[in-house]
């Protein structure tokens, strides 16, 4: 036993229950429902699920060892070596990884989705466990940096849904992550208390906290404490380009505009920033802007919140988990007292709380797949069924949002076409948003603010506005002839041509490109 892990696990008892990794794979059988901590690829547990797949690929057990996977969102690279060794039978919520999404898409892993603010709760309610015999998930496997005198866990770089799946948890496995220092006084924990008689969240501001800093359990339910030695792989951003820098540039000014007529204070309400490329130039491009005491009420922080909070233009951020390459995360340990001093992480059924969002005004910032004409969006689904990532929070937060907003390129790349893909179509093929819950819809060529417009308005504010240039005339002459077409059938509030609703992404999938010939 390390002294540094005797150190970190200040209840005893645990200690009798120290294992290695590789002593605790008996314990599972084909068909259990795991539940893992972690969220966005930090804070999973990496030892248990190394050991696990390293006897699948000895034993050759692949599709024979197979669980039900719960994560609060996505976890790291061991969760892609369990989906290529077919380890996983069904898996949710949010998932990221190229192994995962393959293991979905060819058929090989089932997989459901649901807001992050309400997964936790649902699994509390047993609706995911409704299948078993009893209806607890048979283990959790949590990564703690520490453990308190009465036994109760110290979770890492994120939260997530870790207690809410204790809670419902008929076995624990800690992972004590020794590699990494101890998050102790990092988090604020909310408990689970389900309805009829849960109490409001009283937060009215983004630095609230309850003061609960580690996660309670029945130290009778922990089976096994293992040691684990593995950082946290997060791969890095795509550095910022002109395109991005666009997108943030035209939203920049929008805010500042807001500001002067009086929507907003001078630094804005709380900002939330969805993960990936584009959300993270828009953060370094809010980091450079004019806007000072800025506040953040999110789900993830990425590295580009390490130089918005150096910056000193970022007052306080809260999240349930902060997302950050290894670098990043080197930068945050070398500024620990800084950066903590202004930081929480929440449990993601606060930090996506419906109800604080509203309260706080949050602006929700986050980018699709694709937005329609009238602004429904696809958050998940290429052509309506290729699998990305899952929805996430981006509906948490886009339909609760005070200003809802959603960052995309105009286009995108086809593998033959530089501007192949129109990220403003028709008709959606898949929606996660609907028309109802977004206000602004911003490309690299401009913003289209949708508030108070209908629909027919709103499609000529978006092809006004943000489509590429290589597209515009094409979807001009959709919603023309649509509009043509519905005015003969009396069908004038959202002009369709049904037929046509899809022939760009037809076109995509048969000839590499969305650019049409013609619309006959
Ligand atoms: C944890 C959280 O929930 S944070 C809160 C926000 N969460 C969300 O919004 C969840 C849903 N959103 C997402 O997953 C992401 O924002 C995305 C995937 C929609 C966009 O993120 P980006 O970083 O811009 O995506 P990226 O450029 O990597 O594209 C992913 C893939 O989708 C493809 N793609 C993206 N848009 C389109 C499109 N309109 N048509 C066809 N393909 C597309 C890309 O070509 C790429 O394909 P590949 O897997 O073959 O390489």
């Amino acid at each position: 036993m390390s002294a540094l892990l005797k150190s970190r696990v200040r209840y005893a008892p645990y200690l009798k229950k120290l294992r290695t990794p590789e002593q605790c794979v008996d314990l599972f059988k084909h068909g259990q429902y795991l539940g893992w901590s972690g969220f966005t690829g930090v804070g999973a547990p990496k030892a248990i699920p190394t050991a696990l797949a390293d006897h699948v690929e000895k034993n050759d057990l692949q599709g024979k060892l197979q669980f039900n996977l719960f994560v609060g969102a996505s976890a790291g690279p061991e969760e892609g070596r369990w989906a290529e060794n077919n380890m996983i039978i069904k898996r949710s919520p949010h998932q990221v990884g190229k192994p995962i999404s393959a293991a979905i898409n060819d058929g090989r892993m089932l997989f459901f989705d649901k807001h992050l603010s309400m997964f936790p709760q649902d699994l509390t309610y047993g609706y995911y466990t409704r299948f078993k015999e009893n209806d607890l998930l048979d283990y959790t496997i949590i990564e703690a940096t520490a453990i308190t005198e009465d036994g109760a866990i110290v979770p890492g770089p994120a939260v997530g849904g870790s207690p809410e799946m204790l809670s419902v948890s008929d076995k624990i496995i800690i992972e004590v992550n020794t590699k990494t220092p101890s998050f102790e006084g990092i988090h604020d924990i909310d408990l689970p208390v389900n309805p009829p008689h849960r109490p409001p969240y009283l937060h009215t501001s983004v630095d609230y906290k309850t003061g609960r800093t580690a996660i309670p359990v029945d130290p009778e339910r922990v089976v096994a404490i293992v040691e684990s030695h593995e950082g946290d792989k997060v791969p890095a951003n795509t550095p910022s380009d002109a395109m991005s820098r666009n997108i943030s540039d035209n939203l920049i000014e929008f805010l500042e505009q807001e500001v002067k007529l009086g929507r907003m204070p001078y630094n804005l309400h709380p900002l939330q920033s969805g993960i990936g490329n584009i959300g993270n130039a828009v953060v370094e491009g809010l980091a450079g802007s004019n806007f000072k005491d800025l506040n953040v009420w999110t789900e993830v922080l990425q590295d580009g919140f390490l130089d918005f909070l150096e910056s000193g233009s970022l007052n306080y951020a809260t999240a349930t988990s902060i997302r950050l390459t290894e670098e990043g995360f080197e930068r945050f340990y070398a500024n620990w007292d800084e950066f903590t001093s202004r930081l929480c992480l929440r449990s993601q059924v606060v930090s996506n709380s419906p109800e604080i969002i509203r309260r706080l005004g949050v602006i929700a910032l986050n980018t699709p797949v694709e937005v329609d004409i009238y602004a429904h969006a696809n958050s998940t689904n290429v052509n309506g069924s290729r699998m990305l990532n899952g929805l996430g929070g981006s509906a948490d937060f886009l339909r609760n949002a005070k200003l809802s907003v959603m960052h995309t390129p105009s286009a995108r790349p086809s593998k033959t076409d530089p501007t192949g893909i129109s990220c403003i179509v028709p008709m959606a093929t898949h929606v996660d948003q609907t028309e109802h819950d977004l206000d602004i819809i911003v490309t690299d060529i401009g913003l289209a603010d949708l508030r108070g417009l209908a629909p027919k308005e709103r499609a000529q504010e978006i092809i006004n506005k943000c489509v590429h240039p290589d597209f515009k005339a094409q979807l001009q002459d959709y919603f023309d002839r649509a509009t043509f077409y519905a005015q003969k059938k009396k069908c004038l509030h959202e002009p369709h041509i049904l037929r046509d609703a899809f022939k760009m992404h037809i076109n995509y999938q048969d000839n590499g490109t969305m650019k049409l010939s013609s619309w006959d």
